[in-house]
């Protein structure tokens, strides 16, 4: 079923097996124009930019996935199941909920956990916790040591809202669900991904604390997170 309703691509051998997934479609513009060589753009839909270039020689795709679960769950999808895309690496920025974590520190998730309905609804699991790939993550893992940039691993909240009403949830799912950050995607891609046999990890920076409510700005978020990106680049290229 190509074109999807939200990506207009119709040649799949334009879309890499393995897609970096940024929930910024600027910051998915940003570095594809940064890092990758012989750039075509895929999608314009909706402005949800998405760009196929080489990386070192390999073929690489990043696309913006939107802010929120229904968003990425929707692209991820459509790129697993009818683009025969294997890997998405999101790259997104997060909240710390713990004073040991500073603003740009670099976090690769373990598993996501999340009150979200998304893997229920959609007829997977009522797990509220979902793993993220494990040979992503060691490529992962690895790709940072070469590269020397200090990476904090860890579980994560992906939460379906920004703006809490309720103060003390970040005290709460870091003390009782052992949450060291919070973002808003990762649990419905890590759905996604079981779902339909493919893999998938994540990479934040942090951009703000709500610890210590230390903040990146707008542009900081979109441009300053190159670090993070050379990890994901670096497991593209060995994926
Ligand atoms: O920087 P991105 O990837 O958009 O990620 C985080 O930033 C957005 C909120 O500002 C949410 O999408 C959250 O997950
Ligand atoms: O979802 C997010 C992302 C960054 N910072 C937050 O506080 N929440």
């Amino acid at each position: 079923m190509i074109p999807t309703p939200h990506i207009s691509i119709t040649d799949k051998e334009l879309v890499a097996k393995t897609v970096l997934m940024p929930g910024d479609p600027l910051r998915a513009k940003m570095i594809a124009e940064t890092f990758l060589e012989d750039v075509v753009q895929i999608n314009t839909v909706r402005n949800m930019f998405g760009y196929t270039g080489t990386y070192k020689g390999k073929k690489v795709t990043v696309m913006g996935s939107g802010m929120g679960m229904p968003s990425i769950g929707i692209y991820s999808y459509e790129l697993f199941k009818f683009y025969d895309v294997e890997n998405i690496i999101r790259v997104g920025s997060c909240g710390a909920y713990t004073k040991d974590l500073n603003l740009y520190d670099v976090i690769l998730v373990d598993d996501a956990y999340s009150e979200s309905s998304y893997a229920k609804t959609m007829g997977l699991t009522s797990a509220k916790t979902l793993k993220a790939n494990r040979t992503l993550n060691n490529r992962a893992l690895k790709a940072a040591e070469r590269l020397n940039i200090p990476v904090t691993t860890g579980r994560i909240h992906s939460s379906d809202v920004f703006y809490n009403l309720k103060g003390s949830v970040h005290e709460e799912r870091f003390e009782k669900n052992g949450c060291i950050a919070v973002e808003m995607e990762s649990f419905a891609l890590f759905a996604n991904a079981k779902a339909l046999g493919k893999k998938a990890t994540c990479l934040l920076t942090v951009s703000d604390s709500l610890v210590t409510h230390e903040a990146t700005t707008a542009e900081e978020r979109q441009n300053s997170f190159s670090r993070m990106m050379e990890i994901a680049l670096e497991v593209a290229r060995k994926s």
